[in-house]
């Protein structure tokens, strides 16, 4: 469990974080999303104890990250896969961090092969991809076997299949009870991966819900097409939706969702040919909503 709260976070002059509040539960994939320079960052490395917040808590099982005794064990997390040390090799990579927790060579091989890095475990890392980079740190995020998982853009200079490995990845360590919190600034990265979502903005808190959750709330109407829509369209009316006709004889409505229309068309015998639900895609969601937190801001004047 994660508790962040009322964090604030200033680098000189620039606000990075305004009194962010969130929570990231056990058992379930929390997506971290924002613009670049939301706070994402910040917020990650106040959690591990790599900056000092100005004001405000962020806990770890209810603790401070300095009061946790074995914290490798406690919380893993993937911040910067640029800090490796490019002449060593990535078995001596992980073996550096392994030393000072007591943590075996075969665990250490373990791991390289569940990040598919098995065969290049003696390699040095100056000649790894980004991608590779990524699988390396997210090794290095799981050695301790912790109960909470931070990474910092994990996806970054992956590939569609690498993509596909960290939400399996990921959904596992979550199914197994862990904290997963995943931070991303690509909303259709987030959607293939996260079950929740924490939406920020210049370092406030815009939105919370399931990645479910927010297609449905801005789903916008449902395009019907039937034969005697005009008939349906009385009927839809009656019950208190809206209709409106559209260029090709199909019906936009709103106030009613696609089971109560095709309910209410079975009733009536009416042949449906088609029901969509129609809303904006995820991306432009996102888009207006940080979008507006950078107007509201913008336009807010001395907030900060
Ligand atoms: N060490 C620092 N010194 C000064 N300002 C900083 C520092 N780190 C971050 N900032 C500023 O704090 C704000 C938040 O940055 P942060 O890196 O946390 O955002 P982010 O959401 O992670 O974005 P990105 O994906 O670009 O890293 C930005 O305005 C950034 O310029």
């Amino acid at each position: 469990m994660i508790e962040v709260r009322e964090l604030t976070k200033r680098y000189g002059s620039t606000l990075a974080l305004d009194r962010l509040s969130f929570q990231a539960r056990p058992g379930r994939v929390t997506g971290f999303l924002g613009p670049n320079g939301a706070g994402k960052s910040t917020t990650l490395r106040v959690i591990v104890g790599l900056h000092h917040a100005t004001s405000g808590v962020a806990l770890v099982n209810g603790r401070r990250y300095a009061d946790i005794s074995r914290p490798l064990h406690a919380v893993g997390a993937l911040l910067d896969t640029g800090a490796v040390h490019p002449g060593r090799t990535a078995f001596d990579q992980l073996a550096c961090l392994a030393r000072s927790h007591r943590i075996g060579s075969a665990r250490i091989t373990t791991l390289l092969e569940q990040v598919g890095l098995r065969d290049v475990a003696h390699k040095r890392v100056g000649g790894f991809s980004l991608g590779m980079r990524q699988r390396l740190g997210i090794a290095a995020a799981l050695l301790g076997d912790p109960g909470v998982v931070l990474l910092d853009e994990p996806v970054n200079g992956l590939d569609a299949e690498g993509i596909r490995w960290v939400r399996d990845l990921m959904r596992t360590l979550a199914s197994q009870g862990r904290t997963v919190l995943l931070s991303s600034h690509v909303m259709s990265e987030m959607a293939l991966i996260a079950d929740h979502v924490l939406i920020i903005g210049r370092g406030r808190l815009i939105a919370e819900t399931s990645m479910e959750g927010l297609a449905r709330r801005f789903r916008r109407d449902v395009l019907v097409r039937s034969p005697r829509r005009h008939e349906l369209g009385r009927i839809l009316r009656a019950a208190g939706a809206s209709v409106a006709f559209e260029p090709q004889g199909a019906l936009a409505v709103t106030g009613a969702d696609p089971a109560t229309i095709g309910d209410l068309a079975a009733g009536h015998h009416i042949p449906i040919h088609e029901l969509t639900p129609r809303g904006a895609t995820l991306e432009d969601i996102y888009l207006d909503m940080t979008g507006q937190a950078a107007d509201h801001r913008a336009g807010g004047g001395g907030s900060r």
